[in-house]
């Protein structure tokens, strides 16, 4: 099932104009503060009503502006999950998990044993909220928004109020449900790497417009994007597959160009793995380098080089089956000569890539 917004409408000096499609898995919607991501999110849900426009949902349109559709809230079977779990207090997990499922249409859905399993909160049924951590209160949420027989879910920044650690905890959890449901997930965040770890497809959005929307992957190696992303969280994923744990602690992985050597990532041999390398953290020579601290070197093409506005390039590389990006000057870019098609290797130095840049292959 696909969701297809298009849609404009207008707060005081904001003017809001969008169209793009989600497909089944999750697509992302990016972009700064006050760019429009929670409107977005509250015209599907049915919390506003555009001045003009159409949602569509699978064969079922919510809203079209000039037939007059407008599915009210209620019936238009959405999962919600917020930044705070709001989970009802007084019950127990289990009775906040069963509880939407009053109002869920008697249909079979997703069984209640798959979510708490998918999910992990199995050990969890009998306790109060109010004893759980904030990562398991994100987890029953979306739960309890799945147990509703949803045809679409909607989450608003569900990690924003969790620190590292316990948004390291959950990701894997929404990896799991990007690859096990068929509902499309529209899912909003300011995180690049949470983006990049989770979307299939992105829609970049900037002052009330979509910039770009694609496949997640397309549009993160793109350079032409970068400055839509920022210099900062621009980089592309490598994927890999682990090999061996050494002994000396770093994880071998063995992407299409080369062996990649990594601080301990805690994943069994033979797990297929996206490692997001930010821009900022590849060197490139036109020859390999010898004598160097880096241990991981891969031979790539030059495919596209974007010159900025100001002293800064993004070359992007093809490494094997991957295609990379790297933030360098325009002056080295020009020394050495970087023009598509030439031939030089890319520099990666293993302690930048955070543990939170590695997830599961989608
Ligand atoms: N009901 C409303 N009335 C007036 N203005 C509104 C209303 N809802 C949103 N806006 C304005 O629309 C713009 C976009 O807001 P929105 O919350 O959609 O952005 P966002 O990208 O989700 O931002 P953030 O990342 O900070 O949550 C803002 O300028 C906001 O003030």
């Amino acid at each position: 099932m696909s969701l297809s917004v298009r849609f404009a409408h207008r707060f005081g000096d904001f003017s809001l104009d969008v169209a793009f499609e989600a497909p089944a898995g999750v697509t992302a919607l990016f972009g700064r503060s006050g760019s429009g991501k929670t409107s977005v999110i509250n015209a599907v849900a049915g919390l506003i009503r555009p001045e003009a426009g159409r949602i569509q949902l699978g064969e079922t349109v919510l809203f079209d502006a000039e037939r007059r559709i407008w599915v009210p809230v209620h019936q238009r079977r959405l999962g919600y999950v917020f930044q705070e779990g709001r989970l009802f207090p007084h019950l127990s997990v289990r009775q906040n998990l069963t509880y939407s499922r009053w109002f869920a249409p008697r249909r079979p859905g997703e069984s209640f044993d798959h979510v708490v399993g998918m999910l992990g909160i199995d050990g969890l049924l009998e306790r109060r909220p109010a004893g759980l951590s904030g990562g398991e209160k994100q987890r029953v949420a979306i739960g309890r928004a799945l147990l509703a027989n949803p045809r679409l879910l909607l989450m608003d920044e569900p990690l924003a109020a969790l620190d590292e650690e316990r948004k390291a905890e959950i990701l894997p959890y929404l990896e799991r449900l990007r690859g096990e449901t068929d509902i499309p997930v529209l899912y909003v965040s300011h995180s690049m790497a949470e983006v990049a770890r989770l979307a299939t497809t992105l829609v970049l959005m900037d002052k009330g417009r979509v910039v770009r929307s694609g496949l997640a992957h397309e549009v993160l190696s793109d350079p032409e994007n970068v400055p839509a992303l920022g210099i900062r969280a621009a980089g592309a994923s490598l994927h890999a597959t682990v090999t061996t744990q050494e002994e000396d602690g770093l994880t071998r992985l063995e992407a299409s160009a080369g062996p990649l050597f990594l601080p301990h990532v805690d994943a069994p041999l033979g797990a297929r793995l996206s490692i997001r390398i930010l821009a900022q953290d590849v060197i490139l020579s036109r020859t390999r380098p010898e004598g160097l601290s880096a241990l991981n070197i891969l031979p790539a093409t030059v495919t596209a080089v974007r010159l900025g506005e100001g002293p800064g390039a993004v070359i992007q590389l093809r490494a094997g089956d991957d295609l990379l990006l790297a933030r360098i000057t325009r002056r080295s870019a020009q020394a050495l000569e970087l023009a598509p098609g030439a031939d030089c290797f890319a520099i990666l130095k293993s302690v930048a890539v955070a543990q939170s840049e590695v997830g599961g292959a989608g």
